[in-house]
């Protein structure tokens, strides 16, 4: 690893890409933000500008300037266009909110996500996980993506809503699908046709939309008849300082909020790390070993967590390299300075985690796959947002506890019972939609592992 840059080293001369070619390279940017991104910062380094009229766009690929933005300065900046066009999906869950609704939801919830209530989570987590293993047997072939879908949101509507949605898990994950394809498809055409517009992913996607919200108001109602000491039933009966409660349309998007990123985000954590692991042979073997030493016969506990460092750190590196949440956006609420550069209001500012992720400054030999380089404690000696797959600062993920916790859980207990190869001759292609997902699954045949100890 090289040391970072400082930032005195930044020029205040900051490419800007303007007129026809700032609009050809805007399209690129909606058409292949991903690999839009990387040839920016190969172009241009840590600091970029497109400018079209009174638009300006910054794209920032240096760990010092986004922490600046998510952390230091997070005070100037408020969620952008990109998270408003998802109002129809999340209103003003915590995801979207801003200022005193944000802050005072995210109070209301924060209880719900301590390390003790975590632990109480993790039974919910290895249940459900044994649960879809036992139904799994060796010389099959699975939709890894599907199956890891329909587990974490079962996990999360059990742990933090008390309900079990097991009959319309499958019909969760298919409204999810066709919302995820109509928001690729609203970045791929750069924001031009609205959700009312009667495109067909628009009325994909809006039937979909509001399939979950039938969904969510079940869930509303199961709970509100029998309240229970979980999330859902405390965001029921919580009560401000001023003794405002909730609001039922608040109530409800808070609610969506955690399914939604609650779920999809984790599943696909759990499927991209399943493929690396296939791609890498020797990753797979040291993990098997590990979760087979540790848990032997049994399922595991949260009090296993400690003795499964391997298996946190394929999950790191996993997250590295395929980021669920690949890129953030924000827009300037108030004129500020980031390092040496002045940010005017209405100001757009971006970065992608799957770009820094990949810096050969921070990470040696950053596109292979090796858990190892976690070892050490590397997270603590990076600089600040080198790594940030939950994001940082005040808006740092609410449930990134949570799914390290899940994540680690299930995958142990997935390692110690199959090993996975990839079915052959299939495409495996990114969709970098709201998460980044595979565009058509990924399909992997189970077989029993089989190694020396
Ligand atoms: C691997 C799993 C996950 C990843 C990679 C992930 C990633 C992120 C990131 C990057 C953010 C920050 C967004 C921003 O700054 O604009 C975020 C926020 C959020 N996440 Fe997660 N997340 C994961 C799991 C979860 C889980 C399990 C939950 C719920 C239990 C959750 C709920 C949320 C919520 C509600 C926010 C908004 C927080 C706020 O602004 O106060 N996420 N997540």
């Amino acid at each position: 690893m090289t040391a970072a840059p400082s930032s005195s080293s930044y020029s205040t001369k900051v490419p800007t890409i303007k007129g026809l070619s700032a609009i050809r390279q805007l399209l690129k940017f909606s058409r292949e933000p991903i690999k839009f991104s990387e040839q920016c910062v190969q172009e241009y380094g840590d600091v970029a500008k497109i400018s079209i009229g009174s638009t300006q766009v910054y794209l920032f690929h240096h760990p010092d300037l986004i922490a600046e933005i998510l952390s230091k300065q997070n005070q100037h900046f408020i969620k952008d266009i990109s998270y408003r066009s998802l109002a129809g999906i999340f209103g003003n869950g915590l995801l979207l909110s801003d200022g005193d609704l944000w802050q005072r939801h995210r109070r209301l919830m924060q209880p719900a996500f301590t390390q003790e209530r975590i632990a109480a989570y993790a039974a919910t987590a290895v249940e459900d996980t044994a649960q879809m293993l036992s139904t799994w047997k060796a010389g099959e072939v699975r939709d890894i993506h599907q199956e890891m879908s329909q587990l974490t949101v079962k996990v999360i509507t059990r742990a933090l809503f008390g309900v079990d949605i097991t009959q319309t898990a499958l019909e969760t994950g298919e409204a999810l699908e066709a919302i995820m394809l109509q928001y690729y498809h609203k970045t791929q055409t750069g924001f031009l046709f609205p959700s009312w517009m009667p495109t067909p992913s628009n009325l994909r996607g809006n039937q979909a939309i509001k399939h979950l919200n039938k969904i969510v108001d079940n869930i509303i109602e199961q709970r509100r008849h029998s309240p229970q000491d979980d999330l859902l039933s405390n965001l029921l009966s919580a009560q401000d300082e001023d003794g405002s409660q909730l609001s039922i349309n608040e109530l409800r998007d808070e609610v969506m909020t955690l399914l939604l990123a609650g779920h999809e985000t984790t599943a696909n954590a759990l499927t991209w790390t399943l493929m690396l692991l296939a791609q890498n042979p020797e990753a797979a073997t040291n993990l098997t070993r590990e979760t087979q030493s540790i848990l032997k016969g049994r399922d595991p506990d949260v009090t296993d967590l400690p003795q499964l460092p391997y298996t946190e750190m394929v999950l790191k590196e996993s997250m590295r390299l395929y980021p669920p949440a690949w890129a953030l956006s924000r827009e300037v609420a108030q004129d500020c300075q980031i390092g040496p550069y002045s940010l005017k209001k209405g100001t757009a500012v971006y970065f992608s985690q799957w770009v820094v992720h990949r810096d050969a400054r921070f990470f040696k030999n950053p596109e292979q796959f090796l858990p190892e380089r976690w070892q050490d404690n590397l997270e603590n000696k990076l600089p600040r947002c080198a790594y940030f797959p939950f994001g940082a600062g005040p808006r740092v993920c609410i449930g990134k506890a949570f799914s390290m916790m899940e994540a680690t859980l299930s995958l142990a207990m997935l390692a110690k019972q199959f090993h996975f190869t990839l079915v052959p001759d299939q495409a495996i292609e990114l969709l970098p939609s709201i998460t980044l997902r595979p565009k058509q699954g990924i399909k992997m045949s189970l077989e029993s592992p089989n190694i020396r100890h």
